[in-house]
């Protein structure tokens, strides 16, 4: 079943089953936490930015997760070498244009990354996703300053121009590929109280794609379950402390009773 409880199902044990190495060049803020994500979902992750060896990294990955968040001219160099190596090996590259908008050189760096090798998933906020389009967009530091919704033309743009799956991500997740659309309304607002929920989307959106080479539906189903995990998280305590340390446990203990029960996809 395409896009369906059973569907997302299906990915969460291959990941279980397969432990695919997700490579992320990521930032300092969010290294630990979507590296302890990535394993509370089964997967494997290695943090690895260094020119000197992002190439034979790569090379052992299922996929690259590559997040802007904390850049400087090691991680921009690192960046560019692993993508230019993963484009040409075939491995999914997710890409998380964190802060876009908010400096020239972010904009410049994640233009020159978009030119070097086009993302197969990009997933930002609605001020990111604008800003990446080429709009005028205001953004505050890394959060956004508009909803999910005022960013989906700019997504539908970013998709046609780079052929990327454009996750937008908010109260309602948006994810656009071409002529196809699904929204996303699980999760918590409590989650954008913890640092490093955009990110971890995005770096469980490299796991889904490590198992599901259809990457419409792999970041589809990443934000099902990021948004699942939230919620059943804010269940135990509605605290951003708590909240950060039971999203984990929710990653671990997911059920597929947790997928039919909970899950609000829709395909436009
Ligand atoms: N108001 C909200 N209600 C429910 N879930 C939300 C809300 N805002 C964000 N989320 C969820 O939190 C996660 C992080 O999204 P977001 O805060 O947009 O990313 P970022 O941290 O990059 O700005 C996503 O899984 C998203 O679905
Ligand atoms: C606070 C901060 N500063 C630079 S990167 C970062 C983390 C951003 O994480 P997210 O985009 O998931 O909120
Ligand atoms: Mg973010």
């Amino acid at each position: 079943m395409y896009l369906s409880s059973q569907s997302i199902w299906a990915d969460i044990t291959r990941i279980r089953d397969q432990a695919p190495l997700v490579h992320s060049i990521t930032n300092f803020v969010v290294m630990n936490n979507t590296a302890n994500a990535l394993l509370a979902l089964g997967a494997s992750p290695a943090m690895v930015h260094a020119p000197e060896e992002v190439d034979d990294f790569v090379a052992i990955a299922s996929a690259l997760v590559v997040n802007i968040g904390t850049l400087d001219a090691t991680f921009v160099a690192g960046m560019k070498l692993a993508m230019r190596r993963a484009k040409e090996l075939g491995k999914p590259i997710i890409f998380d244009p964190v802060g876009v908008g908010a400096t020239t050189y972010r904009n410049t760096v994640s233009a020159e990354l978009l030119a070097l090798a086009a993302p197969d998933i990009i997933r930002g906020n609605a001020s990111e996703i604008m800003a990446l389009a080429g709009l005028n967009a205001q953004t505050k530091g890394v959060d956004s300053l508009y909803g999910s919704d005022a960013a989906v033309d700019a997504g539908r743009r970013l998709s046609s121009v780079w052929g990327s799956v454009v996750v937008i991500s908010g109260e309602t997740d948006y994810i656009i590929h071409g002529e196809q659309t699904a929204t996303i309304d699980n999760g918590h607002p409590l989650m954008t109280k913890v640092t490093g929920m955009g990110c971890t989307a995005t770096a469980l959106a490299g796991a889904f794609a490590a198992v599901d080479t259809d990457y419409f539906q792999a970041a589809t189903q990443a934000m099902a379950v990021m948004g699942i995990a939230g919620e059943l998280a804010a269940l135990k305590n509605l605290a951003p402390g708590s909240l950060q340390l039971n999203f984990l446990d929710a990653l671990y203990g997911l059920t597929e009773s947790d997928i039919v029960e909970r899950l609000k996809l829709t395909i436009l």
